[in-house]
């Protein structure tokens, strides 16, 4: 196996965690009910995370607490007197996403104190993991865009460090195998110019257009690396990066409001080729090119090839138990079992939030990283929708859920030089954005075997799946549901990758939009947000402050969208926008009104 030389301080090993993400439970299964002790128990916590693998160095001089463990739970937190009525944190993040995450520790690097509350057992969201016989799944993909050394792009890398932590990581010498109507099999070489040669040995006619497409995306990717990347609602700093790099920042907001496809038309006309950038597209936005936004697609398109994608050793779920250890470290607190169900308003500023269990914690800020819908519609009681939320209301909508099969394999079922992802849409183009249509599949065990036990693979399928169709069924119909489609979907791959594959299976279970509700606490187990028809690029993606005063958000439904570096992007973007709220940096407040009307403004436009 080949590791990358850059990242090399910490291994991350899950070997004493016995979490459970129970993808096969339905909401009705009580077997699968979350083992809370074996993770959560303070007694344990401080042996979740590898000594070391995180430096102290950056510790922050002005620590109200220090912490010696990372998992805390409610009753440990009110113990220690951490919270209560009257004491003020500096901010509150709500649910431990990335989003969330990265806005916490970036705070906390800046001598914010802060408390993460996170409703699940462990942090990450979709991007944490769960465990079952000796196999360590991703919650979700396993495609980590922004993790390489290099550039200003690599956010995931840069969160990390921010704490003090780095992971090993294995760079994937291809993103995706692509397998597409019309025998059309292509991959994406981390090498660009190996792609663009398999690319245009199927289009020899289109070399240009696909020539012109791909470099114009590159034209948006070395504009956006070489910015500092910080709040773009903060004046003096976009301001500061207008006077520093006037035609990076021009090029930019050139491209703010146009999608990938339209471009893509202008040099390529063969029909075939241009559901190929669809399908480019779909895997960054669950949409085709011609909704998807410039920047985003550029963003992709090109850090697989600059960076390259890597995967963490040890499996996803170590990025966030990182971050979660790096926010202690720095003096701040994470606190798992925390439901949060409402957030408190005074005289119109978000100044707390109240648990399922009744408990109230203070703080100068409130940060969201449940989705806007879940915070507007179920956090924010008796408030009015604010003005902004409703127009992002029209323009997007919730994109569906998935349904998921976490399978273990016998590792022989699989040729050699198997690759680690790909996409399957075999024979008709019409089926890429219709639910069950398009197959992702990802084989981290490929780039790192020690998630699976000896002599077997992980298989990670999943594919698009509303929460209309899993609802109304009884619990035997909802099973026998699951079963159908699973099936459906494991013959497909039969055919198209791996024959025999049904009978090399060691384990299987199955997650639907339910289940991604139930334990990703988001509204109908949605993705993120989908634009209703075609969005002018990225216009009316929110950023993160809200109608509310002391209200921000963070996550998949601000800008600049859906995946994990786009979360992280928006973590960075928060973190600096509260800390000038907060006085730990510069702010004008004549420039910030200013600026914040505009925008407002601008996304009336989208
Ligand atoms: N769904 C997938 O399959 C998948 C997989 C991998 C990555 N991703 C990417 O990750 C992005 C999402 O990241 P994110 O940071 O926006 O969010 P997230 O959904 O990953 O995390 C949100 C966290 O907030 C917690 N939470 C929500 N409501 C809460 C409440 N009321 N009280 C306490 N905790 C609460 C949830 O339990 C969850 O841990 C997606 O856009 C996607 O691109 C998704
Ligand atoms: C403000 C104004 C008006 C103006 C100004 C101008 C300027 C300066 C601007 C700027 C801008 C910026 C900076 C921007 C930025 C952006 C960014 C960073 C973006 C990013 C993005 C990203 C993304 C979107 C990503 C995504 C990803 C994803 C989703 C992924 C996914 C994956 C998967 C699903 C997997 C697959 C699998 C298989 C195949 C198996």
């Amino acid at each position: 196996m080949i590791t990358s030389p850059f990242l090399s301080l910490c291994r991350h090993s899950f070997s004493h965690t016995s979490h459970h993400f129970p993808t096969g439970a339905a909401s009705q299964s009580s077997n699968f009910l979350p083992k809370f002790q074996s993770f959560a128990s303070g007694n344990h916590a401080g042996s979740e995370f590898p000594s070391g693998s995180c430096s102290n160095s950056l510790r922050r001089k002005r620590v109200s607490v220090v912490c010696s463990k990372s998992i805390l739970t409610v009753e440990e937190v009110a113990e220690r007197g951490v919270k209560g009525k009257g004491e003020e944190f500096d901010a509150i993040v709500i649910g431990s996403g990335i989003g969330g995450l990265v806005a916490g520790t970036q705070l906390a690097v800046k001598g914010a104190r802060v408390l993460v509350l996170e409703k699940y057992v462990i942090p990450g969201g979709s991007s944490g993991f769960y465990q079952r016989d000796g196999y360590t799944f991703d919650v979700g993909s396993s495609v980590m865009f922004g993790f390489s050394d290099k550039g200003n792009l690599n956010l995931i890398t840069q969160a990390l460090e921010a704490v003090g932590c780095q992971m090993q990581v294995v760079p994937d010498p291809t993103t995706v195998h692509f397998h597409l109507p019309n025998n059309l099999s292509v991959r994406v070489h981390k090498e660009y110019d190996k792609f663009i040669d398999e690319l245009t040995s199927y289009f020899p006619h289109e070399k240009e257009g696909i020539l012109k497409f791909y470099s114009e995306c590159w034209k948006i990717f070395n504009a956006l690396n070489s910015l500092e990347l910080k709040s773009l609602e903060e004046p003096l700093y976009l301001f500061g990066q207008f006077f520093q790099k006037p035609v990076e920042c021009l090029t930019l907001a050139y491209y703010l409001p146009q999608n990938a496809g339209a471009i893509a038309r202008k040099y390529i006309k063969d029909p075939n080729l241009l559901s190929f950038i669809d399908a480019e597209c779909f895997i960054v936005s669950t949409v085709n090119a011609i909704q998807t936004p410039m920047i985003n697609a550029s963003m992709v398109l090109c850090d697989r090839h600059f960076g390259g994608i890597n995967y963490p050793l040890g499996g996803v779920g170590g990025i966030a138990k990182s971050l979660a250890k790096g926010l202690v470290d720095q003096g701040s607190e994470i606190v798992y079992k925390a439901n949060v169900t409402g957030i408190i308003i005074e005289q119109g500023k978000a100044v707390g939030v109240r648990l399922a269990d009744g408990r109230e914690f203070f703080a100068k800020t409130i940060i969201s990283n449940a989705t806007r819908w879940d915070t507007f519609g179920k956090l924010l009681k008796g408030v009015p929708l604010p003005k902004e939320e409703e127009n992002f209301q029209k323009v997007y909508v919730k994109a569906p859920s998935f349904l998921s099969i976490h399978m273990g394999v016998k590792a022989e079922i699989l040729p050699p030089d198997t690759d680690c992802h790909h996409f399957v849409l075999e024979s008709n183009w019409s089926r890429l954005e219709d639910p069950y249509g398009s197959i992702f599949l990802s084989i981290p065990t490929v780039l790192d075997s020690s998630l699976a036990p000896e002599g077997r693979h992980i298989l990670h399928i999943f594919t698009t799946s509303s929460m209309e169709d899993w609802e109304g069924l009884s619990r035997v119909e909802y099973e026998a549901k699951k079963q159908l489609v699973a099936d459906e979907i494991i013959s497909r791959l039969e055919n198209k990758l791996f024959p025999g594959l049904r009978s090399s299976i060691d384990f299987i279970e199955v997650g639907t939009p339910k289940t991604h509700r139930r334990y990703l606490a988001r509204d109908k187990g949605t993705y993120g947000p989908m634009p209703r028809g075609t969005p002018k690029g990225l216009l009316g993606m929110p950023f993160n402050t809200t109608g509310i005063d002391g209200l921000y958000c963070v996550g998949d439904s601000c800008f600049p969208g859906q995946g994990v570096i786009a979360v992280a992007f928006s973590g960075v973007m928060c973190a600096h926008r509260v800390a000038a709220d907060i006085g730990l940096e510069k702010k004008s407040p004549v420039l910030d009104s200013m600026l914040l009307r505009l925008l407002g403004w601008i996304r009336t436009m989208a």
